[in-house]
């Protein structure tokens, strides 16, 4: 399912009314039908609703709604915010509609006036004031009533939007409507995603409207939700004449005298996460101690300095040779000679490279060498590093953290994983996806280690951009049935969610 902005959502509406012939009243009569089918079966008829009515066409939605509601026989409230509201187009088609069908409405001037009372005869607030057609700060009447609705204990139900909550990226300006639940209209929209506005949303149910795919093929960013079938449908089965060869020769440099067991958590993710054969490049003391825990690796002992790796270039075109895909980056600390490896596997090596942590410190001095690689760089930055890396503040990539990945993966021809909760893929083609899997429960040192490896194997044996949107599902999904099977949020380890792959992995088998 695609991911919109307020913009692109409204140039959808426009083809699918100009170009393909679908009214927008039909597009209303259907999230009409639609919302009021759910709240039915969400609310039963014994609820009593009101509806707040604004004058755009979330209004319009609204009224349609209000009807369908009424024709069940529900006990609705309408209220029309703006006082003398102007409707025009398709909401003053259903306006009209609702009136002749002999159902009244109220202005909310009179309706504030006996506000206490009000509240007393209903349980639920449906909110269609402002959807995606909001701009600039929430204004007068709006924003009084949001208020007092947010203050009101109700049970809040949004339509297509929490009314003051951009659709797109834009800052929120003023207090939006706070609702238990959200239905969207046909797409998901992009501020679900972000950090300040996802938690105006409540739960969010996504019900279609009529409109056909065709209607979405002009838009520039292609962003979508990346799921269960997502993964399911795009996964390349083994081959059951497979061998370790086949499945993928890999590489994982990581670890340092002081942090050996980064490398542990790469590689037995890697293992897990299918790879046919796994090489662990790190120091000789972190060796003692990592092959203890993963056992089905390989070892390469290189040139060391301070307790860090230090590899010669003879031992770096040593470890390239015969790799599908090589990891560099957790646990290895920083250092000149840190900073060279990754230089020359930038320039030098010609499978798959994926820089993680330490690693990431250094892309942005060698931002020339970057652009001049021609194999494929997947980078795995959480919003600190990726600020590192796009030479912004942490606030600015949580607010505009699609621009800013999307941007990235661009200009630097790089495949993006943009880590956190609701973690995004953005490829250098522009293609976006976003996960859908995860839980705080993955908020611990270690479980960027973990993905890693999970994405340095699905590289090597199913096709890049796929492999890295299910990698990024498959590491959330393990979290989440590590807790449906009863495992605490906060005593999740990264060790447990390597165990969990084992589970996570039979949705594609
Ligand atoms: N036929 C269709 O196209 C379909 C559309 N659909 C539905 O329509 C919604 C989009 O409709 P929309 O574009 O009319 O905008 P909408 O969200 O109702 O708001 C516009 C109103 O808000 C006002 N306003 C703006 N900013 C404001 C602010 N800061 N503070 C206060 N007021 C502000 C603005 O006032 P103005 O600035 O024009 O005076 C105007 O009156 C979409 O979310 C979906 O629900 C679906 O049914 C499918 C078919
Ligand atoms: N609250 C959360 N919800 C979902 N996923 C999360 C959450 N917090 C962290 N994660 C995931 O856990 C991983 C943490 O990676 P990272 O920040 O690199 O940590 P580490 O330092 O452990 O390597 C990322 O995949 C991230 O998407
Ligand atoms: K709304």
């Amino acid at each position: 399912m695609r991911i919109v902005t307020g913009e692109e959502m409204a140039s959808i509406d426009a083809i699918t009314i100009n170009k393909i012939g679908l009214p927008g009243v039909v597009l209303m009569e259907n999230a009409g039908r639609e919302i009021a089918r759910r709240l039915i079966d969400l609310y039963g008829m014994e609820k009593r609703f009101l509806l707040f009515i604004g004058k755009g066409n979330n209004g319009g939605d609204g009224f349609a709604v209000a009807r369908m509601l009424k024709e069940q026989g529900v006990s609705v409230l309408t209220c029309i915010v703006e006082d003398e509201a102007i409707f025009e187009g398709d909401a003053k088609l259903h306006k009209r509609v609702y009136e002749q069908s002999g159902y009244r409405w109220r202005y909310w001037k009179e309706m504030n006036r006996t506000w206490s009372e009000v509240l007393c005869e209903v349980d639920v607030v449906v909110d269609a004031m402002l959807g995606t057609g909001l701009r600039g700060a929430i204004r007068e009447p709006y924003t009084s009533i949001i208020k007092k609705i947010n203050l009101a204990d109700k049970e809040i139900v949004s339509i297509d939007l929490p009314s003051g909550v951009p659709a797109g990226e834009a800052e929120m300006e003023g207090e939006p409507i706070s609702a238990d639940r959200t239905f969207t209209l046909q797409l998901m929209k992009l501020s679900y995603y972000l950090e300040a506005t996802k938690p105006y949303y409540g739960e969010v149910e996504t019900l279609p409207i009529g409109i056909p795919p065709a209607t979405m093929n002009h838009l520039e960013a292609q962003r979508c939700v990346w799921g269960k079938d997502e993964v399911v449908n795009s996964w390349v089965k083994s081959n059951p004449f497979a061998h370790k060869g086949s499945n993928g020769r890999i590489g994982v440099i990581a670890g340092s005298q002081q942090m050996p067991g980064a490398a542990a958590l790469s590689a037995s993710a890697a293992i897990r996460g299918g790879a046919g054969l796994t090489t662990v490049g790190t120091v000789s003391t972190a060796i003692q101690t990592v092959a203890t825990h993963v056992k089905e690796a390989m070892y390469t002992a290189f040139s060391e300095q301070s307790g860090l790796i230090a590899p010669t270039e003879e031992e770096l075109f040593a470890f390239y040779e015969g790799k599908a895909a090589i990891a560099i980056g957790p646990g290895i600390g920083r250092s000149t000679r840190i900073k060279a490896m990754i230089a020359h596997a930038i320039e030098h090596y010609t499978g798959i490279l994926i820089l993680d942590a330490d690693a990431l410190v250094y892309v942005s001095e060698l931002h020339d060498e970057v652009k001049k690689r021609r194999s494929p760089l997947v980078l795995t930055p959480h919003i600190g590093e990726m600020a590192h890396l796009a030479n912004e503040s942490v606030d600015v990539v949580k607010q505009y953290r699609f621009t800013i990945a999307e941007t990235y993966a661009q200009t630097y021809q790089a495949h993006i994983i943009l880590k956190g909760p609701h973690t995004i893929v953005a490829n250098p083609n522009g293609g976006m996806t976003v996960n859908h899997s995860g839980n705080a429960g993955l908020a611990k040192g270690g479980s960027g280690d973990v993905l890693t490896g999970i994405v340095t194997a699905l590289v090597a044996r199913q096709p890049l951009e796929t492999a890295l949107s299910t990698a990024v599902f498959l590491h959330g999904h393990a979290a989440d049935l590590l807790i449906n099977q009863g495992f605490s949020i906060n005593s999740l380890t990264p060790s447990d969610l390597i165990e969990g792959l084992a589970e996570a992995y039979k949705l594609c088998e």
